[in-house]
């Protein structure tokens, strides 16, 4: 151990643009050994230190000078510092890491540090074994934060016996090359805070600390020493007005400033000589640097300064603070750990102790014992440390085995119960620990408090993990739901076009079916129209070939009729001729008789053909008679119904009028021709029916003639026939009877063919004289119509309030046409739209069904979706868990080194590669 000054140098950078700019001029004037500065600007003044380096010094002589020293004693077990001071822009950056890290002249101190520490391992005796450990962190806004593992942003600072003051929970990183140790300082370096203010465009806001750790250990003894090395580019020591800074940077620098301003109290009362207390704990800088500043540290201070008038004052109050911190002593010692030999012996020399002091602690037990039990012990007999022996009692009334345990007397002192109880106490000696004792106790407890320190470290780096992981984990699932809704938006999107085009297909199909319908109307139409041309050429036959019908009916029935009445009256003039030549004649012969009984049979035959004729024309006539009175009763009724409805009516008399002139012209127009026609028709029928009337009483005439035959027939036949009944006439005769009867039989066989055929004349007389009635009905009906409404017309015409009655009948006839038509049409349209709805509904249904299919299809997608999602999840969270397992048993997130990775002495760093890789274990310490 041994008490040195803190080396202090001090480097001045070129003047920057800035300055120039501003019109500032170089002021410094160094002296020729290079250990003091002439300041020649507003004043003079002269600064000496252990070094001034002027503005062209290059990197490596501040190196060598300043701190490659150092280096060899952190190497051999010291502490160390290297902090770099001054204002912002005057090169502390540059100074301690350069301007290029990878550049052989401008790289800094810090970069130099490094290889020379790997330099110094390669060249120790080859028993020792070194392990390279680097933290790097921030104290800013007066909190400490690790540049390794940003997260952690307000570190506490500890301190024990063992580590000193120290930084809990900075991440550190086992190194083992330079290059390893430039990645960290590039990893750290991207997580500093900087800002750019008007002295710097990228100025350093915090302070930053490098702590390299080097631990080694004589492989042959186990003694290990340690020793840490702090390298710390301070923030801008600048007033705040200067800086420019503003803001939230203004805040910065008030409390960089109270932290340097801290550094500067702890300086001074290091240097004063008077001041008992020294304010470490005034700020985090301070606290850190605690050991670096009067402790145990050999520790170089660089100041940085501007050469250049501009930054006079800054550069005055620099070299003052400089000044100052160059009379601060240190003291420092080796950090040197017990070998094993030497722990075992301390061992051994302590289970003696103990078991001297348990002896010790058992005599005194005895001891209490006796005295407790109302004994006294002499004082000749009071245990003593080194005297085993247990004290007896002397007090007859004390038993000295109260305990059960034998004390023997000659551990006890003299003593005497009357004494006072205070001076009849037994004197316990102190304990006296010897200082290497007491150094060795408080190492084991450093040591255990480091253990636990370090325990408590990995505990938190550990709870920090499972936080990270946490954070992983909600992330993952944050991402994960997002995928989710994302899915089931898309899921719902697609479903929505699925529906979309469903609904089209659906629309298109209603089209088709618009379209079929439309078709069908038209064909309807078409059909419509086509019948109405046949009707109407039909009609136009029709009408054609009725008149030719009707006028060859007429002939033929005519004909028909003037046949059978020439067929009666031939008879009738047989039968009178006969009658004549019969009365005429005085014999008759049979053969007359059976002629005038054939004429007779005829006669008769046709009267009751006519006699039923007659019958069935009086039927005919009174079922007409009966149509014409229902008939009749209809037009009253009618006739009521217009009276009725024409009470009802009113309306405008010149509408009336225009309206009512307008009907007759299209009544005139509509019943001009078929009234003509049908007048014509009534004529022919008048005609045809007075025809009928003139046969009728024809026939009528010719039958009451034909009976008045018949009855003189009867009384003249009579007589004969009862001769001929009675009379026995001769073979000849017979057969001539015979042969007559067989005329007669064969007359009455041809009469009843006759009749037959008469009958089936009768018949087809009968069936078109039923047709034509019903046709002369008909027509008498349409001509009763045409009169009727002829009568209306003309009546309307007539009549004014006819006319309106007539309007308004024609127009309650229009809307019930018109209703009617639009009830046919609504029917009709009903019934389109019923088939087409029909037809929709079919359509909907099929849609129906495949959106069902649809929803059906999507539901089991969604399920197979979901249930792959599932399989993603649980394979998401195996992952996770192992990533879990993993990273507890590897490095932490930052992906740097916390295995220890041992270099040994005295070989290169690919040796100590291949040799580390053959190691099976390795402790630090
Ligand atoms: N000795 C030097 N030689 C050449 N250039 C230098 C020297 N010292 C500093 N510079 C230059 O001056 C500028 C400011 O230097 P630097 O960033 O190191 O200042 P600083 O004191 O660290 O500032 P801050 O406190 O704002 O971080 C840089 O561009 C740097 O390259």
């Amino acid at each position: 151990m041994s008490g040195n000054n803190i080396k202090v140098v001090c480097r001045f950078r070129p003047q920057n643009k800035l300055e120039i700019k501003e019109g500032g001029v170089p002021i410094i004037e160094l002296n020729d050994e290079g250990t003091s500065v002439d300041l020649n600007g507003e004043t003079r003044s002269n600064y000496a230190f252990d070094k001034v380096f002027g503005s062209n010094t290059r990197q490596e002589e501040v190196f060598d000078y300043s701190v490659k020293s150092i280096v060899d004693d952190v190497v051999a077990g010291y502490n160390g510092t290297v902090f770099a001071y001054g204002q912002t822009g005057s090169g502390k950056t540059f100074t301690m890491m350069g301007s290029d890290i990878d550049d052989n002249d401008n790289k800094g101190i810090i970069p130099r540090i490094v290889e020379q520490i790997f330099k110094s391992i390669m060249l120790s005796p080859d028993n020792m074994e070194f392990t390279v450990k680097v933290s790097y962190m921030e104290i800013y806004m007066e909190k400490v934060r690790d540049l390794l593992n940003p997260s952690m942003d307000n570190l506490a600072i500890h301190e024990d016996k063992v580590k000193g003051v120290y930084v809990k929970g900075a991440l550190e990183v086992y190194v083992s090359s330079t290059e390893e140790v430039y990645e960290v300082m590039r990893q750290g370096g991207s997580n500093r805070v900087v800002a750019s203010t008007n002295m710097n465009a990228e100025s350093s806001r915090s302070h930053s600390l490098v702590l390299i750790t080097i631990t080694q250990k004589n492989i042959d003894t186990g003694a290990a020493k340690s020793g840490k090395l702090y390298l710390v580019d301070l923030a801008g020591s600048e007033k705040v007005g200067k800086t420019g800074a503003s803001g939230q940077t203004l805040e910065e620098a008030k409390k960089i400033n109270k932290s340097l301003t801290a550094l500067g109290m702890v300086i001074n009362s290091l240097t004063d000589g008077k001041s008992s207390h020294v304010p470490y704990r005034d700020s985090k800088l301070t606290r850190i640097l605690q050991e670096s500043l009067g402790g145990n540290s050999r520790t170089t201070l660089i100041i940085n300064c501007s050469p250049s008038s501009y930054n006079e004052a800054e550069t005055i109050s620099t070299l003052r603070f400089g000044v100052r911190a160059k009379t601060i002593k240190n003291k420092a010692k080796v950090n040197a750990d017990l070998s094993p030999a030497e722990l075992k012996a301390l061992l051994k020399k302590v289970k003696v102790e103990t078991t001297s002091y348990r002896t010790y602690i058992t005599a005194l037990e005895g001891e209490i014992g006796i005295w407790r039990s109302g004994g006294s012990v002499s004082e000749s007999q009071w245990a003593s440390l080194g005297d085993t022996s247990t004290p007896a009692m002397t007090n007859g009334g004390a038993d000295a085995n109260t305990n059960g345990r034998q004390i023997p007397p000659a551990a006890f002192k003299s003593a005497s119960l009357d004494e006072g109880a205070s001076s009849s106490r037994p004197y316990t000696p102190p304990i006296a620990l010897e200082k290497d004792e007491r150094d060795q106790f408080l190492q084991r407890e450093n040591e255990l408090l480091e253990l636990i320190s370090e325990k408590e470290s990995e505990l938190a780096n550990r709870e920090k993990q499972v936080e990270d992981l946490q954070a992983d984990l909600n992330q993952r699932k944050e991402h994960e739901k997002n995928i989710i809704s994302n899915n089931q938006q898309m899921t719902s999107e697609l479903g929505e076009a699925k529906i979309q085009l469903e609904k089209v297909t659906y629309e298109n199909k209603e089209g088709l079916i618009t379209v079929d319908s439309l078709k069908e109307k038209n064909k309807a139409l078409t059909g419509e129209l086509d019948h109405l041309r046949q009707a109407l050429t039909k009609h136009q036959e029709n009408a054609s070939s009725l008149n030719k019908h009707t006028d060859k009916n007429d002939l033929t029935s005519s004909s028909n009729y003037i046949d059978d009445l020439s067929i009666v009256s031939a008879k009738g003039n047989v039968i009178t001729e006969t009658l004549q030549r019969l009365s005429s004649q005085d014999e008759v012969s049979v053969d007359e008789v059976a002629l005038l009984n054939r004429n007779l049979m005829e006669s008769k035959a046709l009267v009751n053909y006519y006699e039923s004729m007659i019958r069935q024309l009086g039927i005919d006539k009174e079922s007409m008679i009966e149509k014409q009175v229902g008939l009749e009763a209809s037009y009253n009724m009618l006739k009521l119904k217009y009276e009725t409805l024409s009470e009802k009516g009113t309306s405008d008399e010149e509408y009336q009028q225009e309206a009512m002139s307008k009907y007759k012209l299209q009544l005139e127009q509509k019943y001009a021709e078929p009234l003509e026609s049908q007048a014509r028709e009534l004529d022919e029928l008048s005609e045809m029916i007075q025809g009928k009337n003139q046969q009728e009483s024809k026939l009528a005439a010719s039958i009451a003639e034909l009976k008045m035959i018949n009855g003189k027939l009867q009384i003249f036949i009579s007589p004969h026939l009862k001769d001929v009944q009675t009379a026995q006439p001769p073979s000849t005769e017979n057969s001539k009877a015979t042969a007559s009867e067989n005329e007669v039989n064969a007359m009455r066989k041809s009469m009843a063919q006759q009749l037959s055929e008469f009958e089936a004349m009768k018949k087809a007389l009968m069936r078109d004289l039923q047709s034509r009635s019903e046709r002369v009905v008909d027509l008498e009906i349409s001509l009763d119509e045409t009169r009727e409404q002829y009568a209306n017309a003309l009546r309307a015409n007539s009549n004014k309030v006819q006319q309106k009655k007539m309007i308004f009948l024609e127009r309650n006839l229009e809307q019930l046409t018109n209703v009617q038509k639009q009830l046919v049409e609504q029917n009709s349209s009903l019934k389109m739209e019923t088939s087409l709805a029909e037809r929709k509904l079919t359509a909907k249904n099929e849609q129906i069904h495949s959106l069902e299919n649809l929803l059906n299809d999507t539901q089991y997608k969604l399920k197979i979706e979901m249930e792959r999602f599932e399989t993603q999840m649980q394979a998401m969270r195996d992952r996770l868990e192992l990533s879990r397992k993993n990273k507890k048993a590897a490095l932490p997130a930052t992906g740097l080194n916390r295995i220890a990775k041992p270099l040994r002495g005295g070989v290169t760093i690919q040796d100590n590669a291949d040799k580390r890789d053959r190691r099976s274990s390795w402790l630090p310490f």
